[in-house]
């Protein structure tokens, strides 16, 4: 199994968990960096008007990204980011869209403030047109690596 743990974190705690997610698996790491990056008063979701809710509330914004990774050679990918308005950010759909996924194992895990995935793999399946989604989750900051390695054995992707 070719593994990659491809991930979106404004602020350090998605970062967290996907560099353990990655250790559990030996896997490599991918982080998707805006082109813009996000500022302190742009993750301002109380602000009507900030960058992030402006971006969540239009269904067709796509932020571009600064590093592209060719994920071709890879079976597995987990995709991590944080809930932003219930969903996933933007970025993560630009990311889906920007190559094929088709026949590819896609695995959804996020953190949040507490909200759950939600219905955000079935956006995710829009953008990732014939990938294999599994059961994506939650997983909180310092969530330790054996129960990642619990979850991820639940999977069945160790022997594809
Ligand atoms: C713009 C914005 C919107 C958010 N919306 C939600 C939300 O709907 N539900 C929730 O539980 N947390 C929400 N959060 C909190 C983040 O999901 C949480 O802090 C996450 O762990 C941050 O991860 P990061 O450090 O990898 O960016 C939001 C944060 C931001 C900046």
């Amino acid at each position: 199994m070719n593994a990659l743990v491809a991930y979106f974190s404004a602020s350090g705690i998605t970062k967290e968990v996907a560099q353990n997610i990655a250790s559990v698996l030996e896997a490599e790491l991918y982080e998707i960096l805006p082109q813009e990056p996000y500022t302190k008063q742009d993750l301002d979701w109380r602000d009507e008007n900030s960058r992030t809710t402006l971006e969540c509330k239009d269904k067709s914004s796509r932020p571009k990204i600064a590093n592209f990774k060719d994920i071709s050679s890879f079976d597995v990918i987990f995709v991590g980011f944080p809930i932003w308005w219930y969903s996933a950010p933007p970025i993560i759909f630009t990311f889906l869209e920007s190559q094929s996924f088709s026949g590819k194992t896609l695995i959804p895990f996020c953190t949040s403030g507490g909200s759950d995935l939600g219905n955000t793999p079935r956006d995710m399946q829009k953008c990732a047109l014939g990938a294999n989604f599994k059961q994506g989750r939650l997983l909180r900051f310092g969530e330790s690596k054996a129960s990642i390695r619990k979850w991820i054995n639940t999977l069945g992707i160790m022997e594809a």
